[in-house]
């Protein structure tokens, strides 16, 4: 039988050390993240997930370590390339961080006016385009994030971060604050994108449906490195305390039988 081909790695971070002051974040991270796959990263709040998501999109600074995305060193990119590359990715920030004072519309309009040339009118009918895709109705468009429910905040900032058609898209918390239903059909949604639009999915979160209903491979972030990783699987069968403790608590259980039901 003819083997698969191994999956293509889109982000690799090898040594990864991050510092604020004297207290190193993380310290020594290595993390594989594969072509089409969602992975969940999980840990205790404040271990660096978010940090660690920041590093790789060059937003925190690397104070040692090597982090290759799409198979080149971000970092060490000229200004030019990495304005091209960061094209190839989308990101949907914890609160959303919509600007306030835009409509769903003009933010999602942002980054297309940032990187490329196009009419109003092609500008119009491409951000209708994305808020369609996220499932928010038309009449979303002229409203301000002021006007919005949590959900249509995130289903916006998902639309701002598909705006320029990404390979890869880094989602911080992403059904954080929604209700239980919002946030099954937000996981939906991603699921159906990373389908549909062959994306890589990167998504920080706390939430133990997402981990068991759309994530391939979870890695847990502790002790400034990856503390396990694999399939939910994998997880469940951790010796570590922090790991056992998420996995196998009253929540989890919950979430498992959802999962299975
Ligand atoms: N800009 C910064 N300056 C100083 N310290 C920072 C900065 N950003 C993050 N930290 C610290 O780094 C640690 C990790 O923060 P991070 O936000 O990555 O945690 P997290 O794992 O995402 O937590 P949570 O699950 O609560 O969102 C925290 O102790 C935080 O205070």
């Amino acid at each position: 039988m003819a083997e698969s081909p191994p999956p293509e790695t889109i982000i690799s971070t090898r040594g990864v050390r991050v510092t604020f002051g004297k207290r190193f974040i993380l310290d020594g991270l290595d993390l594989d993240v594969y072509r089409g796959e969602i992975l969940g990263v999980v840990g205790a709040s404040g271990t660096g997930k978010s940090v660690l998501m920041r590093t790789i999109i060059g937003l925190a600074p690397l104070y040692s370590g090597d982090i290759k995305i799409f198979g080149q060193d971000y970092v060490a990119l000229h200004p030019r390339e990495k304005q091209k590359m960061a094209r190839r990715w989308g990101v949907l920030f914890q609160q959303g961080a919509l600007f306030s004072s835009l409509t769903v519309k003009q933010n999602i309009q942002v980054p297309m006016r940032e990187y490329l040339t196009l009419s109003p009118r092609l500008l119009d009918e491409l951000a209708m385009l994305k808020i369609a895709l996220v499932g928010l109705k038309p009449d979303a468009a002229e409203k301000r994030p002021s006007e919005l429910s949590g959900g249509m905040i995130k289903r916006a900032a998902l639309a701002r971060a598909l705006a320029l058609d990404p390979d890869l898209v880094f989602l911080d918390e992403p059904t954080s604050g929604l209700d239980p239903i919002g946030a099954g059909e937000f996981d939906e949604l991603i699921a159906t994108l990373r389908q549909t639009l062959g994306l890589t999915v990167y998504m920080v979160t706390h939430d133990l449906d997402s981990l068991h209903s759309i994530c391939d491979r979870i890695a847990a972030v502790g002790e400034g490195h990856i503390l396990a990783e694999g399939p939910m699987a994998t997880m469940l069968a951790s010796d570590h305390p922090w790991l056992r403790a998420y996995f196998h608590g009253p929540r989890a259980r919950a979430a498992l039988a959802s999962a299975k039901a």
